[in-house]
């Protein structure tokens, strides 16, 4: 019989909705990226400083995913306490960290002036 070619958006946008359903840090980095989006139209971003959210916003939703993904692989390998398992988790989650720190760095660097600009007058 012959095999159906399987869709890789319908995998892709299954892996989207299990990460959004089963992490809860996921929920809070889609309210942070809609917060800049909505703080980014209000304060007419130049497309450069747009380019720079995006790619923040897009950074942290990487790594967010790929530390869902090796969460997943490493309960699966090693359900039970193990060193490696432990370092694995940990440099995913540092990943996620990293991502985090450059998107803050960048929400500042673009939204603090002009917070200024218009709060200090
Ligand atoms: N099998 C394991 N062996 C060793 N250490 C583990 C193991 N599972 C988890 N850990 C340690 O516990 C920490 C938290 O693991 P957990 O699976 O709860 O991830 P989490 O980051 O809390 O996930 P979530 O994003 O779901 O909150 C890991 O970063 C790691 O240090």
């Amino acid at each position: 019989m012959k095999k159906r070619p399987s869709n890789p958006f319908a995998h892709a946008f299954r892996g989207l909705q299990a990460a959004y359903l089963s992490e809860r840090n996921v929920k809070i980095h889609l309210a942070a990226a809609a917060l800049s989006v909505a703080l980014g139209v209000w304060l007419e971003l130049s497309m450069y400083e747009w380019l720079w959210i995006s790619l923040s916003i897009a950074l942290v939703f990487l790594s967010e995913l790929l530390n869902t993904a090796m969460e997943a692989l490493v309960d699966m390998v090693s359900p039970t306490y193990h060193p490696l398992a432990r370092k694995a988790k940990d440099t995913a989650a540092a990943a996620v960290l990293v991502a985090a720190a450059f998107s803050l760095l960048v929400g500042g660097i673009i939204f603090i002036p002009k917070f200024w600009s218009i709060f200090a007058l």
